[in-house]
C-alpha cells in the first residue's frame, strides 16, 4: 500500500509571512525552502524555477496577488486596484508555457473585479487563492482515479520530468495516476528519465517516488526509445502546460520524442492535466509560446561546466506533441481518448 509520504511534499504553502517554497533548483540533496514576502519575490522564484509544474505556478501566482493586495491596500487605500495591475502583469510574465499561470490570474482578476475599492481585499482575496490549491489537488485525486483505471496490469510504465507534488497543490497529474495506480497493483515499475537539463526525473521524480515506495528505474533521456523498443512498457505517462482546443499539447522539452518513439513501438501514450491547463482560444499548438531558458542550464551540470567556454547552446524548456500522437488526455473533468478539436469539446460541460 502506498505510504503517504507524498501528502508531505508541499511545493507551495501559505503562511502569514509569505509564499513558502520548496526551493526545487537545491532537490534531491537539500530541502531548504525560500519565503516569498512580496509579488515580485513570488514571479522571481516562478522564472529561477524555485517553484516550477504548472499547476504549482499558477498556485504560487495566485497566493503572490493576495501578498500584491497586502501590499498595494496598505499604500494606496482605496486606490489599491489601479496599483495591482503591474504586479499581475509581473506575475503573468514569470513563465510564458504554462497556461495555468495565466488561468490563476485571470481568476484572482475577476475576483479584485467585484471586491470593493475602499475594504482590505486580502481576506477574500487568500480565500480564492486557497480554493485554487485545494481544487487542484481534489482534481490530481480524480485525475488518478480516472488514469488508473485505464492501465490494466501489473504494467510498466515510463514518465517524463516531474509531475508530482512538487509540480501541483499535491499528489500529482501523472504521477498522481501512477501513485495511485500502483496503490491499485496496476503498476510494478516506474521508469523514470532524467529529463535533460534541468533534470526534474533524475531530482524531483526519483526522489518523490521513493518516498512512496515506488519502485522507480532511473534513466538517461537517450535511453527511452531504446527500452520502448523492448516492449517492456505498456504506458507513457505524462503532464502538460498548455493543451489547444484540438489536443495538441506542450510539455517538457522531449515529450514530442517520446510520443514518436512510442507510437513507432505502439506503446500507449498518456497525457494527464487538469482542465485549468487547456487553453480554449488556441485551435491547435502552433500558437503556443515556447520558453526559452538560459544556455547555461545545458552548458553546465551542478555548477560545473560541462562544454568548453564558447559554446552555444540552444535551449528550448517545451516542445509540442500532436493530438494525433496522444492516445488518451486525462483530466478531472473526464478523459478523452484520441484527442481531436470535437472530442475535447466533451471538457466543456
Ligand atoms: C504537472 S505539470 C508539470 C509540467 O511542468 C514541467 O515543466 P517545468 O518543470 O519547466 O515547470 C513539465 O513540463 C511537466 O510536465
Amino acid at each position: 500500500m502506498l505510504n503517504t509520504k507524498h501528502d508531505r511534499i508541499r511545493a507551495v504553502v501559505w503562511t502569514e509571512r509569505g509564499v513558502r517554497l520548496l526551493d526545487q533548483r537545491r532537490l534531491p540533496q537539500e530541502e531548504t525552502y525560500w519565503t516569498a514576502t512580496c509579488a515580485f519575490e513570488v514571479a522571481e522564484a516562478i522564472t529561477k524555477m524555485v517553484v516550477r509544474g504548472a499547476p504549482a505556478i499558477g498556485i504560487a501566482a495566485a497566493y503572490g496577488v493576495v501578498l500584491a493586495a497586502r501590499a498595494r491596500f496598505a499604500e494606496a487605500n482605496s486606490n489599491w486596484k489601479a496599483l495591482i495591475k503591474t504586479d499581475l502583469q509581473d506575475l503573468e510574465a514569470a513563465r510564458p508555457t504554462a497556461v495555468n499561470l495565466a488561468w490563476a490570474l485571470k481568476r484572482m482578476a475577476a475576483l479584485i473585479n467585484g471586491l470593493p475599492s475602499d475594504v482590505d481585499p486580502e481576506n477574500a482575496l487568500l480565500a480564492e487563492a486557497q480554493r485554487i490549491h485545494e481544487e487542484d489537488i481534489a482534481a490530481n485525486r480524480r485525475m488518478g482515479e480516472l488514469g488508473a483505471a485505464l492501465i490494466e496490469g501489473p504494467a510498466k510504465v515510463l514518465t517524463h520530468c516531474n509531475t508530482g507534488s512538487l509540480a501541483t497543490g499535491g499528489f500529482g497529474t501523472a504521477l498522481g495516476v501512477i501513485r495511485y495506480a500502483y496503490s491499485e497493483g496496476q503498476i510494478n515499475e516506474v521508469f523514470a528519465d532524467e529529463t535533460r537539463p534541468w533534470l526534474q526525473g533524475a531530482r524531483l521524480t526519483a526522489w518523490e517516488l521513493l518516498q512512496d515506495g515506488i519502485p522507480v528505474v532511473l534513466i538517461a533521456d537517450s535511453v527511452a526509445p531504446y527500452l520502448l523498443g523492448q516492449g517492456q512498457i505498456q504506458w507513457v505517462i505524462i503532464g502538460a502546460d498548455r493543451i489547444a482546443a484540438n489536443g495538441d499539447i506542450a510539455n517538457k522539452i522531449g515529450s514530442y520524442g517520446l510520443a514518436v518513439a512510442a507510437r513507432h513501438h505502439r506503446v500507449r501514450f498518456m497525457v494527464v492535466a487538469p482542465t485549468s491547463t487547456i487553453d480554449w482560444n488556441l485551435p491547435d499548438g502552433m500558437g503556443i509560446p515556447i520558453e526559452q531558458r538560459p544556455p547555461e542550464e545545458v552548458l553546465t551540470l551542478a555548477g560545473k561546466e560541462i562544454a568548453i567556454s564558447g559554446t552555444k547552446a540552444y535551449n528550448p524548456a517545451f516542445d509540442v506533441t500532436p493530438a494525433h500522437l496522444i492516445d488518451v488526455i486525462v483530466t478531472e473533468k473526464g478523459v478523452v481518448h484520441q484527442p481531436s478539436s470535437e472530442r475535447m469539446k466533451t471538457l466543456q460541460v
